[in-house]
């Protein structure tokens, strides 16, 4: 493939929002390159993939956050304040606490809370005629998360919050209504994440000091002082949201392993073929398109010029997909990664480069490990589809099986649900 376009392509806002995987990807192969012009939202944008590509984008002398972020994916997905703004020591300083909350112990505390709150579901599953898959994670991975995390969760409120933190991404990145829905759930997650931080502050909650709740409430701003509790909450808001955003892969790791029962059975009984067939998954299925940026130091890369100020984006589902990296990349084979993922800007669904000093994604170990946790749970599971559509719809955001994966699952001991 060569390495450059000159051509400049009209703007692709619409295309995007009506394909937002697959557009740019169509764009790289036309031109016949990893790196191309184009405008988005009339601002001129330049788009790129690849491992190459997705060094330089994660370059921090190159490429800066602050300010990249547009406000729609602000007010609703992210949260204002949080972490994904940050350029330097500020950034660091703030990924320093998440990633002080991901050790292999804690990791697989969340994955024994998940088991236990999906076996207890599993009972009432087998009680209703069917389920959706997606729309039952979701409260399952809520109450994991907030214990996990030290948020309690009044049995209450429950059903609002989940439908709250789902609505964070679920309805982002539609239009019209179920966009606003989004902005709404934004401001009633912030202002209940915010109470629980100065309700730790006030010494009325007590979380254990190993919980994101306890590191977020006592983390301090640039000036030594506490974060502001608004952003402390969107900051915790950024531990909740995408575990429970995680139903959308284990959604695809049902669909896989429906449409490859060979491989998942190797899967069932063998722990790296296990974490083989779950990168897979995280590399072939759509979840989180593209990252953006903006030029911070000016420089050339394959024949473009990158001006200061200049948007920059890494189309992350293409280049989990460019055929310079990946062989047959369209293909399920978990082989790829039966000896390891590979480096840090191959395989990147969740960002590449450092999660420590870069923006890489720090919740790829949960990830992984619920991922590992619903294969083993779904293989012990009774359960049998109806006919419907799986076939995954491209045009949503996030992408998901038509159906959102439909399931009888069929009476159970309280002990099954997963062995
Ligand atoms: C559900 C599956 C997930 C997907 C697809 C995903 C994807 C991503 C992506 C693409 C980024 C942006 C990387 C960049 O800006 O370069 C990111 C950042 C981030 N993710 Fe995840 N993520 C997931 C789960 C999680 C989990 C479980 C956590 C919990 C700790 C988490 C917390 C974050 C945070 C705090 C950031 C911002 C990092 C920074 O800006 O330094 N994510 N994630």
């Amino acid at each position: 493939m060569a390495h450059r376009s000159t051509q400049r392509h009209a703007d692709q806002t619409f295309a995007l929002l009506t394909d937002p995987y697959r557009r740019i990807s169509r764009l790289f192969e036309q031109a016949g390159a990893d790196a191309i012009e184009t405008r988005l939202a009339l601002k001129e944008t330049a788009c790129l993939r690849g491992r190459e590509a997705a060094q330089v984008f994660y370059d921090e002398t190159r490429i800066s956050r602050a300010g990249a972020m547009p406000a729609p994916v602000r007010r609703t997905l992210l949260g204002e304040g949080g972490v994904q703004g940050l350029d330097g020591e500020a950034h660091r300083a703030r990924k320093r606490v998440f990633m002080a909350l991901m050790s292999p112990e804690r990791i697989a505390r969340l994955g024994d809370l998940f088991e236990a709150e999906w076996r207890r579901a599993a009972v009432e599953w087998a009680g209703q005629e069917e389920i959706v898959l997606y729309d039952a994670l979701q409260p399952v991975l809520t109450r994991a998360v907030c214990r996990w995390a030290g948020v309690p969760l009044n049995p209450d409120d429950e059903a609002k919050r989940v439908s709250h933190l789902r609505a964070l991404f679920d309805a982002a990145g539609s239009r019209g209504p179920r966009h606003l829905w989004s902005r709404y759930a934004r401001r009633r997650v912030d202002a209940w994440l915010a109470s629980i931080i100065e309700g730790i502050r006030a010494g009325r909650l007590a979380p254990d000091p190993d919980t994101a709740a306890y590191a977020w409430a006592w983390a301090s701003a640039d000036d030594g002082e506490p974060l502001a509790a608004r952003t402390a909450a969107v900051e915790l808001a950024n531990v909740l949201r995408p575990t429970v955003a995680t139903s959308v892969y284990i959604v695809f790791v049902a669909h896989a392993m429906q449409a490859h029962p060979a491989a998942a059975r190797l899967a069932t009984a063998d722990a790296g073929r296990r974490r083989a067939f779950v990168q897979e998954v995280r590399r072939l299925y759509p979840f989180f398109p593209a990252v953006i940026g903006r030029v911070r130091a000016p420089f050339r890369w394959r024949n473009l010029d990158f001006p200061v100020g200049r948007q920059v984006i890494l189309d992350l589902y293409g280049s989990n997909h460019d055929p310079a990296v990946w062989t047959d990349p369209d293909e399920f084979r978990p082989e790829r990664f039966i000896d390891g993922s590979g480096d840090a800007f191959g395989l990147i669904p969740q960002g590449g480069g450092n999660a420590l000093t870069g923006h890489r994604c720090p919740g790829e170990s949960i990830v992984v490990e619920l991922m590992e946790r619903a294969l083993g749970l779904l293989a012990g599971l009774n359960y049998r589809l109806p006919a419907q559509d799986l076939e995954i719809d491209f045009r949503r955001l996030p992408a998901l099986p038509r159906s959102g994966f439909r399931m009888m699952t069929r009476r159970t001991s309280p002990r099954e649900g997963g062995a």
